[in-house]
């Protein structure tokens, strides 16, 4: 699991080590130093003579990236710092010049006119990108919102280079040199992975102590490249801000039936999904309940979808009965389209009928309280509340009318500028759990917060949200009672099952594109190589 600190607790972590005079800036930049060997001679680039650029910022992460520059520079590389501000960290600057580093000094004149100025980054940044490694030592940690003065020109000049093909984001790739970020891409929000200002995309982000909240959140942190921790030894005794579960986590925790286990205790999953306008939802979520190992999949839906559910999985019942994990809503219409079309198939009526099952609310034979997804269509059919086994399940859009249909006034482009701020809010409001599904999804239930990569690009297509909650419907049966006991296991089971269908994504077509039934037919392969891991 990689655990992820604010950037408070990772000061508070740092102090009693810096009274008791630790050098852990020296260490830092040190193993810094090591990695930028270890990728100069990946890139089969001699590390004698090799070019580094140093963007360096007013505090201490341009320090490391000085201190940094001194080791590669007594190793023979020809090292250039480009001080961005008018104090530069002093120890890490005399550490550089003594090693025979070069220094290009922007705030030398400070009374120079503006278009002066202007025209030195221009020239500097072309040197910038002539280097082999660049480090972004802009800011670090200390950083107050997006980069400004000479670090945002420097940036945007960076970004704005010639000979970047259209839509490609590193605009450093096409000219060969490798972005190295010294402990976060500068311009990113540290606690919250806001961009709101240039950033320059990196190759690799080396992050002291601990990673930070923003790495692993989205929009930042498809601006960190290849994230590499460095233990400088600091002990974080306090909750993590956020978490990302890694195969190995979910390896261990994978219920593996025994041989007294019966499909009860594996757990059977009720699925109200599709209409016979939209029967394919219906399909591709049992198959995926199915396919993740669920001890019984119960579908609930009009006859004709029934047989259809039937004829593709066999395995699917269609009567009522016991049920230990609900999935509600998957290509079930929601608010306007009902009105247009007028016909649901009385899929909301059972959604509804699932959930208030789900809520305990009915007792009796219906069963629960058990644990629910609630996809789509299913986020119309809520009550005000619900509680933390409910596993809400929206995209942006999504998310974005669930929390204006709560007095709420955001927009899409606001839940995609700061998602976990937005998935909180609505887990706050409803009470439930918050998967807000995207290229980086991010879940919150009470207390817990993970921000999911497992996906490739090619996840985002049709379908793919129906196989997700199939999947997450499984593994939340197979843990039913666990889950109503514990507020914050349904987070753990719905990152767990992100990290699965998104590794099953890649199995199904490694590099190419994946239609979502190919997910939900790997995910068997998937689950086998993760427990056999483990
Ligand atoms: N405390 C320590 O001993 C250690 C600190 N480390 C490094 O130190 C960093 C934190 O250093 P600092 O606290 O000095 O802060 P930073 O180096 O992150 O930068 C703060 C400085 O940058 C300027 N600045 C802030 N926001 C800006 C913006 N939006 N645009 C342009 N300039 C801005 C300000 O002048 C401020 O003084 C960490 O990220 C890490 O790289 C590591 O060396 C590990 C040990
Ligand atoms: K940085």
């Amino acid at each position: 699991m990689i655990r992820a600190w604010s950037a408070a607790d990772v000061r508070a972590a740092e102090e009693p080590l810096l009274a008791a005079r630790v050098p852990l800036m020296e260490r830092a930049s040190f193993t810094l130093a090591t990695q930028v060997v270890r990728d100069l001679r990946a890139r089969r680039t001699s590390v004698r003579g090799a070019r580094v650029a140093l963007l360096v910022g007013a505090g201490n992460n341009g320090g490391d990236a000085l201190h940094a520059g001194a080791v590669l520079a007594r190793r023979g590389a020809a090292v250039t710092a480009v001080l961005t501000s008018g104090r530069s960290h002093a120890g890490g600057l005399a550490a550089l010049v003594r090693a025979g580093g070069r220094v290009v000094d922007l705030c030398a004149s400070p009374q120079q006119p503006a278009s002066v100025v202007q025209a030195v980054v221009q020239a500097v940044v072309q040197d910038v990108a002539a280097s082999d490694v660049v480090l972004d030592g802009l800011v670090g940690i200390g950083a107050r919102g997006p980069l400004r003065d000479l670090p945002a020109d420097v940036v945007s000049g960076l970004s704005a280079l010639s000979g970047t093909p259209e839509g490609d984001d590193r605009p450093l790739r096409a000219q060969g040199a490798w972005v190295v970020a010294v402990d976060i891409p500068s311009g990113t929000g540290v606690d919250d992975g806001f961009v709101g200002g240039p950033v320059l995309p990196a190759d690799r982000t080396v992050t002291f102590g601990a990673a930070k909240p923003g790495l692993l959140l989205p929009p930042a942190a498809g601006l960190v490249g290849e994230l590499t921790v460095v233990d400088i030894g600091l002990r974080l005794d306090v909750e993590p801000a956020v978490r990302r579960l890694e195969a190995a986590d979910v390896a261990r925790a994978w219920p593996v039936p025994g041989g007294a286990d019966h499909k009860y205790t594996r757990g059977v999953v009720g699925v109200v999904a599709g209409t016979t306008t939209y029967p394919g939802a219906a399909l591709l979520t049992t198959t995926a309940a199915v396919r993740a190992g669920a001890g019984m999949v119960r579908y609930r839906g009009s006859d004709d979808v029934g047989r259809a559910v039937v004829g593709a999985r066999p395995e699917v019942v269609t009567a009522p009965g016991r049920v230990q994990s609900w999935v509600v809503g998957p290509g079930v219409p929601g608010g306007p389209d009902v009105d247009e079309n007028g016909n649901d198939d009385g899929q909301r009526e059972r959604g509804r009928g699932g959930l208030a099952a789900a809520a305990g609310r009915l007792g009796g034979l219906a069963g629960g309280p058990v644990p629910a997804v609630v996809d789509a269509g299913g986020l119309d059919l809520l009550e005000e509340t619900s509680p933390p086994w409910f596993v809400l399940t929206p995209h942006a859009g999504e998310l974005t009318t669930l929390l204006r249909s709560r007095g709420v006034d955001v927009r899409r482009a606001d839940v995609e500028a700061e998602p976990l701020r937005w998935a909180r809010r609505a887990h706050e409001l409803t009470g439930a759990t918050v998967l807000l599904k995207g290229g980086v999804t991010v879940v919150v239930g009470p207390g817990v917060a993970y921000a999911q990569a497992d996906g490739p690009g090619w996840l985002a297509t049709a379908g793919a949200g129906d196989v997700l909650a199939g999947v997450l419907g499984a593994m939340l049966a197979a843990r039913s009672d666990d889950v109503v006991a514990s507020p914050a296991l349904a987070a753990e089971v719905a990152a767990a099952a992100v990290l699965v269908h998104g590794r099953a994504a890649h199995r199904a077509n490694p590099g190419g594109p994946v239609a979502a039934l190919d997910v939900a037919h790997a995910v068997p392969a998937e689950v086998a190589a993760l427990v056999n891991s483990a």
